[in-house]
């Protein structure tokens, strides 16, 4: 370790200004272990490490330890921002026309109601705008309930047309998961036509969610071709999707759902972008592909694991099916059989929150990214105005300080951890409690950024398993490989992901399975 007074310890690299770049690029997994092993050799205490991304000029602070450090850099909202960082992935991930990229770039309002009185921009204020369409129509409870009832509907008839009650058949998690979660959310946020207009957005979905993480540095096309290739693709079954739900919906109609553009939200980030933003049709279709990622990149792997972690414990699945159980308020008069879920009460559960919580504590791997607005000292450190400072929940969600207990490492699922008990009648009753590990435990980002669709991910993610572990008795059969060969190990984190997010099991679980109702 290098140090200095000013300067927090730097990461050493083998070739200077090259090998920290690669890895953090392409090689995540890589330079998060790396960066693990410098963190605990140092002594400085406050887990702060520089770097330097392609080349001297650009110096990156690691905020990596400390609960206060992490909440300030997450809360730090006026002096620490995130928009340069989603500016960068605007024209290569979202598929943004520079010309309306330039438009949130010279946007130095932010997000808040008020604008910031640092900033001179006059005119339409772009970030504060996206902002308010996240907040009012995925954020509000009304909006995020209307979607997880949708999902749960179409889900649900998912469940009863492909299996028939009394039956065992085989399935594998990670196949089912991709096709049937996949196509509940979208017709919940987007409408059922999307699918029907555009349904080779189902296959290019996955090779542009491999390579988002390239496409946000903007890896050149020449290494990927055909990953790009497929990302145009996507946009372009954005654009048809677009162009039919234009033409086809009904404005007089005020439902919160309706199979053309879907949801309120998608109709209302159609109508914000082409009347208040004036954004070109190449931006409209990237911002529309942009939120199938937003839609499907953690949820859906994230309720994978869960499943998974439920099948390959039966003690777990039972514990978790009669708590679900509990959260049924009505029963279908002939059969007798659990009819109607309040999803209120199912996302209150201590259980299943700790197994959602679990779950997202060692699987979401995600680069949390502020640049410095001004000169400013942050723990004793001077940063630079233009530096970037960067917190990995790969690395503060598996702190072993913080999270191992007796018996039960870091690294482990283990679903006791989240939850402390208490006597009621005679009987030991869990409660969930991850109060006081905001600066552990971050998966949704935070401050003004924080993730808006969170509300509705945790719905969507409870609602989807409990529709399964009450549904169907379930059986382990065997790992597999994604081509349906048998594995020699269990799944793992996809280490392609880590750092770009919840990171997918690497291997499928082959199971078999009867539906009970
Ligand atoms: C388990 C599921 C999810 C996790 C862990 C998650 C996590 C995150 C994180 C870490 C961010 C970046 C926050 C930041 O920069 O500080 C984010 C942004 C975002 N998420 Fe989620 N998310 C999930 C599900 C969803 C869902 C279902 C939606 C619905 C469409 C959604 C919509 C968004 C949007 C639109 C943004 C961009 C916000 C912005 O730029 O201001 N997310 N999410």
């Amino acid at each position: 370790m290098v140090s200095n007074s000013d300067e927090p310890p730097s990461l050493p690299e083998t070739i200077p200004y090259i090998t920290n770049t690669y890895q953090v690029v392409l090689h995540t997994s890589a330079f998060l272990r790396r960066l693990k092993t410098a963190l605990d050799g140092t002594n400085n205490g406050k887990g702060i490490i520089k770097y330097n991304l392609g080349g001297p000029f650009k110096s990156v602070y690691i905020v990596a330890r400390g609960e206060k450090n992490i909440q300030a850099f997450l809360r730090g909202s006026r002096d620490l921002d995130s928009e340069p960082f989603i500016h960068m992935g605007m024209e290569n991930l979202w598929g943004f026309s520079k010309k309306d990229a330039d438009k949130f770039k010279n946007d130095s309002s932010g997000r808040l109601k008020n604008p910031n009185p640092l900033s001179g921009t006059t005119g339409t204020r772009y970030w504060a705008g996206m902002h308010q369409l996240y907040d009012e129509f995925l954020t509000k409870p009304h909006h995020a309930n209307a979607l997880s009832h949708k999902f749960l509907e179409v889900f649900n008839d998912r469940l009863e047309n492909q299996f028939t009650v009394g039956k065992w058949t085989e399935t594998s998690v990670v196949a089912f998961m991709k096709e049937h979660m996949f196509q509940a959310s979208m017709t919940a946020l987007f409408g059922t036509e999307r699918l029907k207009i555009a349904p080779e957005t189902h296959g290019l979905y996955w090779v542009y969610e491999a390579y988002a993480w390239h496409f946000f540095y903007g890896v050149p096309r020449w290494m990927f071709p055909s990953a790009y290739k497929a990302r145009d693709e996507l946009y372009a079954a954005g654009k048809k999707y677009l162009d039919a739900a234009w033409k086809n919906f009904d404005w007089n109609g005020q439902e919160d759902w309706e199979p053309h553009f879907g949801s309120r939200f998608a109709r209302e980030t159609a109508r914000w972008m082409r009347e208040a933003a004036g954004f070109d049709e190449k931006t409209q279709a990237g911002f529309f592909t942009l939120l199938l990622f937003a839609l499907h990149s953690n949820t859906l792997p994230t309720c994978t694991w869960m499943l998974i972690y439920l099948c390959k414990d039966p003690e777990l699945f039972q514990a978790v099916r009669e708590e679900a159980l509990s959260a049924y308020y009505s029963q279908d008069e002939g059969t007798g059989r659990p009819k109607e879920i309040d999803v209120g009460k199912l996302v209150m559960l201590p259980l299943l929150q700790s197994v959602f919580a679990e779950t997202l504590r060692l699987h979401m791997s995600f680069t949390n990214i502020r640049e410095a607005r001004k000169d400013m000292v942050f723990d004793g450190y001077k940063i630079k105005k233009g530096s970037w400072m960067q917190a990995f929940t790969g690395i503060s969600h598996r702190e072993e300080a913080v999270w191992g207990r007796e018996g039960h490492p870091a690294d482990e699922f283990w679903v006791g951890r989240h939850l402390t008990w208490s006597e009621n009648d005679g009987k030991q009753v869990p409660q969930f409690s991850i109060a006081g590990k905001g600066g552990d435990f971050y998966p949704f980002g935070g401050g003004t950024g924080m993730c808006p669709g969170r509300h509705f991910a945790k719905q969507e993610a409870l609602v989807a398993l409990a529709a399964i572990v009450t549904r169907f008795d379930v059986e382990f059969v065997e790992w597999t490989n994604q081509d349906g060969s048998k594995s020699d190990r269990e799944a793992r984190g996809d280490e392609k992901f880590a750092g770009a997010g919840t990171m997918p099991a690497d291997r499928d679980m082959k199971i078999r399975w009867k539906r009970l109702w």
